[in-house]
């Protein structure tokens, strides 16, 4: 396992090559200390090609350069299904994080709105959407052969993409006489895991033993964090990183992919995490629609004091 300063980075070739059997052993554990320690790493050789990903991040630029009355044409019609609304947003003036976003579902779904330009910006997008897809369900299925569950198990148990989604976000610089930097304050995700394609600008950190560390961009690389939903499934065993994104004085881009299991879902600690070797769960079971919920509500109805933000320390034990 190489390093990117100070994350792991787990390549993930013998995956996808006839005779790499032998290697998987070693990806794998690669992979589980990573998520035991860091809940963050970066993944090189995950077939989703350098081209599609340069490509996302140029077209994404020039959407996000478009003036505001245009981007903010571009809303989503409010679907039942879906658990936030989708299309353009933009963080109100008030708020510490400076970006902007597109978001979007399981382009199957039909519930995604998508600018008139740039050309190609659609078809990218939705490109990207089912290359990340694809790699979820593989670093999925590293998971379960990591975390010792049945083969299978996870695969079942998260087997319905549609409350999957992903955001599209452009940063705004830092100007050097704001108090602040922040892009994207200090949280874990609610996902079962995130995956992130970033530009080359930087400031994205993840905390690491009270320490800030930075994840810094490794061209061709994808960044994997683990989510709430793992974290609480393994009873801890794996982290679902605390991260943040700090501005830099230019814009800077990004692609989040939250594979996320389906809001009915019953999320708690697993047996073979908690039963089985006389552990105590660590945490109450949930529907991960609830869950969900509570976190959009964090964003539209920001509370007051910062201790009534709901995170997976709602359901802790
Ligand atoms: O922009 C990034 O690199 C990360 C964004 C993030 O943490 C999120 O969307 O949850
Ligand atoms: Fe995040």
């Amino acid at each position: 396992m190489a390093a990117s300063g100070e994350l792991p980075v787990v390549d993930l070739a013998p995956f996808f090559t006839e005779d790499g059997k032998g290697c998987i052993a070693g990806a794998s554990e690669a992979v589980l200390q990573a998520c035991q320690t860091h809940g963050f790493f970066s993944v090189v050789n995950h077939r989703v090609p350098v081209e599609l990903m340069a490509r996302a991040l140029e077209l994404s630029a020039a959407f996000f350069a478009l003036p505001n009355e245009e981007k903010a044409k571009v809303r989503a019609a409010e679907g039942s299904k879906v658990p936030l609304p989708g299309g353009y947003g933009r963080q109100p003036a008030h708020v510490a994080d400076k970006n902007e976003y597109l978001v979007v579902f399981d382009p199957k779904l039909g519930l995604n709105a998508y600018p008139a330009g740039p050309a190609g910006f659609r078809e990218t997008v939705e490109e990207c959407y089912s290359k990340f897809t694809e790699l979820g369900l593989l670093i999925q299925e590293i998971l379960n052969g990591c975390m010792g569950l049945p083969p299978g198990f996870l695969k079942n148990y998260n087997d319905d993409r549609s409350f999957d989604l992903m955001t599209v976000r452009r940063y705004f610089p830092a100007a050097a006489e704001e108090s602040t930097s922040i892009g994207f304050s200090e949280h874990e995700d609610a996902s079962c895991i995130t995956l992130i394609l970033q530009d080359d600008v930087g400031g994205l950190e993840v905390l690491k033993d009270g320490h800030w560390v930075p994840a810094e961009p490794l061209d061709g690389s994808i960044i994997v964090n683990i989510g709430d939903a793992i974290q609480v499934l393994s009873n801890n065993s794996l982290k679902s990183a605390t991260h943040r994104v700090v501005r830099k004085p230019a814009h800077r881009h990004s692609f989040s992919f939250f594979f996320n299991p389906h809001g009915d879902r019953w999320v708690e600690p697993l047996p073979e995490f908690t039963a089985n070797i006389g552990e105590a769960p660590l945490y109450r079971g949930f529907l991960y629609k609830e869950y969900q919920q509570l976190r959009v509500r964090n964003k539209t109805h920001p509370p007051t004091r910062p201790e009534d933000v709901v995170d997976i320390a709602h359901y802790a034990i």
